[in-house]
């Protein structure tokens, strides 16, 4: 109960900014991504590889539905929007805040972030990912952070201010 659950597409901050704010509320941290890559004991690129993105979809959802934590932040995989089962657990368990970037700044991160795997059907661009993502992301999500322009720190301050102001945290 009481979670503060992370989504948005790879590289917008989930894990960075959610352990911060962990830190900052006084409250414990998970990185879904770690605890499939513990349950399946391989890295996340390696299940991909090995099940295909149905297959690592599959897993993201089993172990994203079963997180039982309370006063945690989750910082979720770009991924878990596929997931229903997983996503309608982790709503009812507490607040869905969306890290919203725009498709420019998101190319420019992602030149950066290369060797992470990320759910990509074959031949699919990352501008039509993010079209086909982001309807999912605004579907879930309780609270809508946008971080353009913004450092870490400045992002981590646009959260917290619309955490307060939703009443979910003061
Ligand atoms: N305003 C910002 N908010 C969040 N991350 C930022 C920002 N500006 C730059 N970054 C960088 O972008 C990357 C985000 O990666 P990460 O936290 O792993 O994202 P995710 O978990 O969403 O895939 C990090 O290298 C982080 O330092
Ligand atoms: O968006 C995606 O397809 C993915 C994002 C990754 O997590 P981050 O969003 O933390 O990078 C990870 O779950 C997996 O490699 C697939
Ligand atoms: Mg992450």
């Amino acid at each position: 109960m009481n979670n503060i659950t992370l989504i948005g597409m790879p590289g917008a901050g989930k894990s960075s900014i959610g352990v911060v704010l962990a830190k900052v509320l006084g409250y414990q941290f998970i990185d879904s991504d770690l605890l499939i890559q513990k349950a399946e004991k391989r890295t996340l690129s390696k299940i991909i590889e090995d099940e295909g993105t149905e297959g690592f979809k599959a897993i993201e959802n089993r172990v994203n539905a079963s997180i039982q934590v309370e006063n945690t932040v989750i910082a979720t995989g770009g991924s878990v929007v596929y997931c229903d089962e997983a996503m309608q657990h982790l709503k009812s368990e507490g607040v869905v805040v969306y890290l919203k970037i725009s498709l420019e700044l998101l190319s420019r991160r992602l030149g950066n972030l290369k060797g992470r795997g990320v759910v990509l059907k074959e031949g699919q661009t990352l501008a039509s990912l993010y079209d086909e993502r982001v309807p999912l992301y605004e579907k879930y999500a309780d609270i809508v952070v946008d971080e353009e322009d913004k450092d870490l720190e400045g992002s981590l301050q646009v959260v917290l201010e619309a955490l307060k102001n939703r009443g979910d945290k003061a």
